[in-house]
């Protein structure tokens, strides 16, 4: 959906480049590169099976996604986006660990690159930036998903959820790729679709791409105001030079 404030930013910024400058390209994961919603909500379904809880439809898992993978068991236990108070710390950590099993043995069974990513990918490849991962998905899955489509050799960096102790709204993976690859905040673009990109990435001043498609909590993207919010991965294209 091309919301009215999407619009008028992309009549802006059409015919010209929209970001100057940039020499590197932190691509958020689930919901942005990847729809990898049916095989969490696989995953999420078989621990509450063996939990004999009630199981949710994949849309419904899809809004709990955002936040790493203990947040979802626990949005998932609570049958909630808000978190139950009431959950017991050890009942969530042995259904985490179900889960991190199940979501295991099924990381790539259903999960698909959106639609124009990889050939997207390569052409800002071609065109000189440098392109990185910042996802809150532990990083002993981000390995696995990348090698299936053969996309582990592209990116220059991947920081994964656990990589460090905080991870997105806060801004420390966003401050991390800066330190290693040693370029300026303003030499750096976030894209991304949840809140969680945007956040980090106006946390620090970075400038970020809004992308409409993926799962933003059932929220528009351009309410948290990125520069710009694009409808399919290839318009990248159109604003990065
Ligand atoms: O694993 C998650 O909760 C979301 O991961 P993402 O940061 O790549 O969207
Ligand atoms: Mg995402």
């Amino acid at each position: 959906m091309v919301t009215p404030e999407s619009s008028e930013k992309r009549v802006a910024f059409k015919d010209k480049v929209a970001f100057k400058g940039k020499k590197v390209l932190l691509f958020d994961l689930d919901g942005t590169l990847i729809d990898s919603a049916p095989d969490l909500a696989l995953a999420a379904n078989l621990m509450l099976a063996e939990l004999q809880m009630p199981e949710f439809s994949q849309e419904v898992v899809r809004s709990w996604v955002g936040n790493g993978a203990k947040t979802l068991v626990q949005r998932a236990l609570s049958g909630s986006i808000e978190i139950s108070p009431e959950l017991d710390a050890g009942y969530v950590d042995r259904a985490l660990e179900r889960f991190l099993q199940f979501y295991q043995a099924n990381v790539c069974n259903e999960t698909q690159l959106y639609e124009g990513v990889r050939e997207t990918l390569q052409r800002l490849k071609d065109r000189g930036y440098k392109l990185t991962i910042v996802t809150n998905k532990p990083e002993q899955f981000v390995t696995p998903i990348l090698k299936s489509f053969k996309l582990n050799e592209i990116f220059e960096l991947v920081v994964a959820g656990d990589t460090l102790a905080k991870k997105k709204p806060d801004p420390a993976q966003l401050n991390y790729v800066c330190q290693q690859l040693s370029v300026s905040v303003q030499q750096c673009l976030m894209i991304g679709d949840s809140k969680n990109d945007i956040l980090a990435a106006k946390a620090i001043s970075m400038e970020s791409i809004g992308l409409t498609y993926g799962y933003n909590y059932g929220e528009s993207i351009s309410i948290f105001q990125p520069e710009i919010a694009l409808d399919h991965f290839s318009n990248i294209l159109d604003v990065l030079s």
